[in-house]
């Protein structure tokens, strides 16, 4: 049996401290003859005085020396092979480019990943925007080879942003959403032309030109569902999802997952996403003319029916005045059925700047009457309660923060106060305040506010207690909210159906632990190579 010693000093007598962990009791043995009463029944041989361990230490042999040194020159490298081999020195990316075509403006979005990334799963983001000049691709229908012209100044950029050597592999996909939808409604040859144009033109680009096409709404409402919770991580760690109010110019779209619904009672609205092992019913509707300038549309052709030659019009300022083309108000398929008859050429729209008569204004542009559902949410369209927390993005965020009404904690009776307030402010003090911004968008924010708040109130079923739920929001950790990244994701096939296998450690936790377990090795390694201490042995008892 092996004993362990500690040479300590005792107090008083100056006698050595034997310790016998081993043995069932410590003992101070008397003096003369350390080891006579010990209760221990092993006899311990007892080692060299000091003075000669000092002299012999086996520690300072050579051999123990060299072996330390190959230990510790073996722990060194261990860690630095567990660090490089883990850690990508230099980061490559791989890109893709999606441009998205809306009705009042085009954007072009490049996304890049890290390139060593399996199948490409590692986390996306956005890297650059770009807005196109001028108006959207749809507004070309007379003159198609300007709307590919239009794209060249953000391609050559585009260009510019992405590394060459990536180019060719990078894809690049273009998706029209509403304007181009009611342009193929209107004129489907004026439309197939427009395509043609900016196909041309897109191809002419180094990258890997994957097609242009018009998205259904039910697309652009799911895509930008995917986009909103990629981008927060809740489709990768399986949380509970956020649904997506996105408000374009022309179409307006609301994705959502409810308890209530599983795709059966209108499958028409129901979006299937099998994501990192998860199953996502999402329901989703896109309403076309339902985008804010479309319903701007809508509401002056409820006001102009008769054809007049002057309108109040309560959504606009006081004091604000503008002359308005009947053929171009009733050029869109929206209005375009309800134009009246021998109606003048034009008409004068003066503000009153009256939320509540704007709020009426707007409230007759949807139909709540009919539903063939067990609820609706307007024009006869299936839409099950709204259920937990929303991102609005888009046109709801840009006048809502513009409005200073992104702060939903405030109740929807104090931003209905709010917008009364300011819809009632004269035209002339608003131009004031707000000098540098476009008078287009200025003139506009009364209704747009009213608009936004019908269409969640009235037209969604939001209540006070789920409006607070909802986040007007512009980016996510740098990414824009918009249907283009999960489009290209889908694309892509970036997502996984399945819960990728993830490392056992986060690359630190791995390389402490490799650390830890060679120091443990090494230590055990030195302290087998210990001198031989003095043992135990089952011996006559020495007296
Ligand atoms: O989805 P679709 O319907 O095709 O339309 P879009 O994609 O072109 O629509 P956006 O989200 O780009 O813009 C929505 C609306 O917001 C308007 N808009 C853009 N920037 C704005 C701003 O700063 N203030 C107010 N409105 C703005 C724009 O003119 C549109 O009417
Ligand atoms: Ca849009």
């Amino acid at each position: 049996m092996l004993g362990y010693l500690s040479h300590l000093e005792t107090g008083q007598t100056n006698q050595p401290l034997y310790l016998f962990p081993m043995c069932p009791h410590f003992h101070h043995p008397p003096p003369g003859n350390p080891l006579a009463s010990t209760s221990c029944p092993s006899v311990c041989l007892l080692p060299p005085p000091l003075s000669e361990m000092k002299e012999k230490n086996p520690w300072h042999t050579p051999v123990t020396i060299i072996l330390t040194v190959i230990g510790v020159i073996a722990i060194v490298t261990l860690v630095t092979v567990a660090v490089l081999q883990n850690k990508p020195i230099q980061q490559k990316y791989k890109y893709g480019i999606v441009l998205d075509a809306g009705s009042s403006h085009t954007a072009v979005y490049i996304y890049e990943w890290p390139a060593e990334k399996d199948n490409n799963t590692g986390r996306v983001q956005q890297k650059y925007s770009c807005k196109v000049k001028g108006k959207g691709i749809s507004s070309y229908a007379d003159e198609p080879q300007k709307a590919g012209e239009s794209l060249r100044e953000c391609m050559f950029e585009a260009k510019k942003q992405v590394p060459k050597n990536r180019h060719g592999e990078t894809p690049l996909y273009l998706g029209a959403t509403a304007g181009m939808r009611l342009l193929n409604l209107d004129d489907s040859s004026a439309s197939n032309k427009v395509f043609q144009a900016v196909e041309e033109a897109l191809q002419r680009f180094p990258f890997s030109f994957q097609g242009a096409r018009i998205l259904s709404g039910q697309e652009e409402g799911a895509f930008g569902w995917v986009t909103i919770n990629y981008l927060s991580d809740r489709l990768k760690q399986g949380l509970e999802t956020t649904g997506a109010l996105d408000l374009g110019g022309a179409s307006t779209q609301i994705s959502f997952v409810s308890d209530s619904y599983n795709g059966l009672e209108s499958p028409k609205n129901s979006v299937n996403f099998r994501l990192y092992g998860n199953d996502y019913h999402v329901y989703t509707h896109s309403f076309l003319c339902y985008g804010k300038d479309q319903a701007l549309g809508l509401a002056l052709a409820h006001q102009t029916k008769s054809g007049p030659r002057t309108i109040t019009d309560p959504c606009f300022h006081p004091g604000y005045t503008q002359t308005k083309n009947y053929s171009i108000l009733y050029d869109s398929p929206c209005v375009s059925e309800r134009k009246p008859q021998e109606a003048p050429l034009s008409f004068t729209l003066s503000g009153s700047g009256n939320f509540t008569k704007c709020h009426e204004v707007i409230k007759s542009v949807f139909d709540f009457t009919s539903c063939n559902y067990s609820r609706c949410s307007f024009n006869g369209v299936f839409q099950p309660t709204p259920q937990g927390s929303f991102g609005a993005f888009s046109a709801y965020y840009f006048v809502m923060k513009f409005l200073n009404l992104t702060d939903t904690s405030t109740s929807i009776e104090v931003v209905r106060e709010k917008l009364m307030e300011y819809c009632a402010t004269p035209w002339t003090k608003i131009v004031k305040q707000h000098p540098k911004v476009d008078q287009k968008y200025l003139s506009e924010y009364c209704f747009s506010g009213t608009y936004i708040l019908t269409l969640l109130i009235e037209g969604y079923n939001f209540t006070s207690e789920t409006y607070s739920k909802i986040e007007f929001i512009k980016k996510i950790k740098g990414s824009d909210a918009g249907w283009t990244l999960g489009y290209m994701l889908n694309l892509t096939n970036m997502i996984p159906a399945e819960a990728p296998d993830s490392p056992l450690l986060p690359h630190a936790g791995y390389v402490s632990i490799v650390t830890i377990i060679a120091i443990l090795l090494f230590a055990l390694f030195i302290l087998s190579l210990r001198p031989v201490w003095p043992t135990c042995s089952k011996q006559p008892q020495i007296v």
